[in-house]
């Protein structure tokens, strides 16, 4: 055995080597971009499929072998549709060269810090007076498409402000809150549900709309229960649950914290112009 894998080895020329390493790393990203969320579902199918359809053809089973053939022609013309957000995420992901670094530079490094403080602040209250939350973060991936099905505030972010609108008296409370940068863009937008089926049946809307902007973008989703005061945080179409404060911040500052002297998307925007 070690022989023939050393006889391998003589044989392969740097080209081959290279050609092993690129499509591991490829497989390898795949398989994280992908983990958790729905997608992984059908690429276990489409695996029992190739499996059985190259089983059939050795077996010589040729009417089974046709019906797996032509479900697999037909499923993958299917795969574009029906996963579409997560084809654009993954698209998104390579054009912005994040399959190298996870950091985003939307916020400038001076803005971070008191927002962060503000929202965790807000946060606190939030679980402790049991009210539901859901409060977006745009990263890189514009969310305007989902800003402008909720009310525009464009004002700095303040945890008064932010525990306001979910006061359950506020006609802003249902639905979401997107923040860009330190200012909040507008309350009682509503986001796409995700339609991922191993989510937990005790979930409802309010989780599954975190989770699915986080499917159609970069955004990263914060949610307070109303019905448990637990605190959850999406991002990449994967939930993460019972936070306690240390943790969710740390996660943002890992998520969008900018590295030093960044300027933030919008204050590049400004000094370009
Ligand atoms: N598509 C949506 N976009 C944004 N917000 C939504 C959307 N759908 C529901 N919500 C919010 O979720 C609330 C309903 O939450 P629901 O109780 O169904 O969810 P949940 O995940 O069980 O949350 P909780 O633990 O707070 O009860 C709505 O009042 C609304 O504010």
């Amino acid at each position: 055995m070690v022989e023939r894998v050393m006889q391998l080895l003589t044989v392969l020329s740097w080209r081959d080597i290279l050609d092993i390493v690129l499509v591991t790393f490829i497989f390898y990203k795949a398989i994280i971009l992908i983990r958790g969320t729905r997608a992984e579902q059908l690429v276990k199918g489409l695996a029992v499929l190739l499996i059985a359809t190259v089983l059939s053809g050795q077996l010589g089973l040729a009417t089974f072998n046709w019906v797996l053939e032509s479900v697999m022609t037909i499923g993958l013309v299917a795969i574009p549709i029906v996963f579409q957000p997560e084809l654009r995420r993954g698209l998104e992901t390579l054009g912005r060269g994040k399959i190298f670094t996870r950091s985003s530079y939307l916020y400038g490094e001076k803005d971070f810090e008191p927002m962060l403080d503000e929202l965790i602040k807000a946060i606190q209250v939030l679980v402790k007076k049991k009210l539901g939350a859901l409060i977006v973060l745009e990263r890189e991936t514009g969310l305007n498409e989902f800003i402008e099905t909720g009310i525009s505030i464009d004002g700095q972010i303040s945890a008064e402000l932010l525990i306001n609108i979910f006061l359950s008296r506020s006609p802003l409370h249902d639905g979401a809150a997107i923040i860009r940068g330190n200012r909040l863009m507008a309350a009682g937008c509503y986001l796409p549900l995700t339609e991922n089926p191993n989510l937990s049946k005790e979930l409802g809307t309010r989780h599954r709309a975190a989770l699915g902007v986080s499917e159609h973008s970069d955004a990263v989703a914060i949610i307070v229960s109303e019905e448990t005061g637990v605190v959850s945080l999406t991002t990449n179409g994967k939930l993460t649950r019972y936070l306690d404060e240390k943790t969710l911040k740390q996660m943002l500052i890992n998520l969008c914290k900018p590295p030093s002297n960044t300027l933030s998307f919008w204050q590049w925007r400004s000094t370009e112009s």
